[in-house]
């Protein structure tokens, strides 16, 4: 069922936004006489509900843990009847990706709310529940400053950060209707999502496929390289290939760019095996979502 994936600063009051979705969601289920909506149940994973310290950031391993039993935490939980709240940093760009992908695989509607904090406010919050020694929280000073660094903001013109909901610190709660509206549907009827080439991965067999990965990804950007050299001064066109079409946008793309959408490409496929023949056709997709 749905994936409702929390994103914010450290300190930014996800788990405060997170209630209050969780309070209305539920009331909302009680309320209906609908089968099929009385029968969910809404499940809320963070930090707390996982056992997992603060102090995991402090570290990269500890971080890629942590990470990881949120990451099975919400994949266990998203097969169920069961609207998914993930209540963490989940600062990530490939972080979220890769849970939207497993959404998506299930047919299953995802969504970002970002808690849209301002920094300032954010350190106060922290400075205040640091200094009342609070067990609701509050980050060392260094671990604040360097998540607050590392962040990388939705943005609702991907794929995989929309929709996107922004909640700006003052507002009383998060948008619940319209969250509700889109991940079950404003009559009520359970929404369901077509998997698309992305998501109908499966784990790679093939002993070449990094090679592979490599090799087709770096085809496709000699592609667009020889199109923009060969139509200077162009903005922006669309590149037909085999299998499918490259929308270039407006300015011309710098290779150190496109190199850079090539390397998180390959690392988050390393992980989420595409198959050799669609590889091509992922790495397109995966293109344009990214040249935005
Ligand atoms: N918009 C707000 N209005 C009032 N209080 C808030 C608001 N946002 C956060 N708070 C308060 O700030 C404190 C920290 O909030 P919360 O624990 O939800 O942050 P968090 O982002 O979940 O933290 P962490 O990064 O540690 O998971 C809490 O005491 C919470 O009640």
């Amino acid at each position: 069922m749905p994936l409702i994936l929390i994103s914010g600063y450290p300190s930014s009051g996800k788990t405060y936004r997170s209630n209050q979705l969780v309070e209305s969601f539920k009331s909302k289920i009680q309320a209906s006489s609908d089968a099929r909506i009385s029968r969910l149940t809404v499940c809320h994973i963070n930090h707390q509900s996982l056992g997992l310290d603060r102090h995991v950031y402090r570290e990269a391993r500890t971080e890629k843990d942590a990470r990881a039993t949120e990451y099975s935490a919400v994949k266990r939980a998203l097969g169920k009847d069961t609207i998914v709240v993930a209540d963490g940093l989940n600062y990530i760009k490939g972080f979220r990706y890769q849970l939207y992908c497993e959404a998506k695989a299930l047919q299953t509607p995802s969504c970002v709310v970002h808690v849209g904090t301002p920094v300032d406010t954010c350190r106060e919050i922290n400075t205040r529940l640091l200094e009342n020694d609070s067990k609701e929280g509050g980050y060392a000073v260094d671990i604040f400053d360097n998540l607050i660094y590392r962040y990388e903001e939705p943005n609702g013109m991907t794929r995989w950060d929309s929709p996107l909901f922004t909640v700006p610190y003052d507002d009383e709660g998060p948008p619940c209707q319209d969250i509700w509206d889109a991940m079950i549907g404003s009559e009520g009827k359970a929404k369901t999502v077509k998997p698309n080439l992305a998501t109908m991965m499966k784990p790679a067999t093939e002993s070449d496929h990094l090679y592979e990965l490599d090799k087709t990804s770096q085809e496709i950007l000699n592609v667009i390289m020889k199109w923009q050299k060969d139509h200077p001064g162009e903005g922006g066109g669309e590149l037909p290939e085999a299998e499918g079409t490259i929308e270039l946008p407006a300015n011309p793309v710098s290779l150190p760019q496109l190199q850079r959408v090539r390397r998180q490409f390959i690392s988050l496929n390393r992980l989420h095996s595409v198959p050799k023949t669609r590889i091509r056709s992922s790495f397109i997709e995966y293109l344009n979502d990214n040249l935005i």
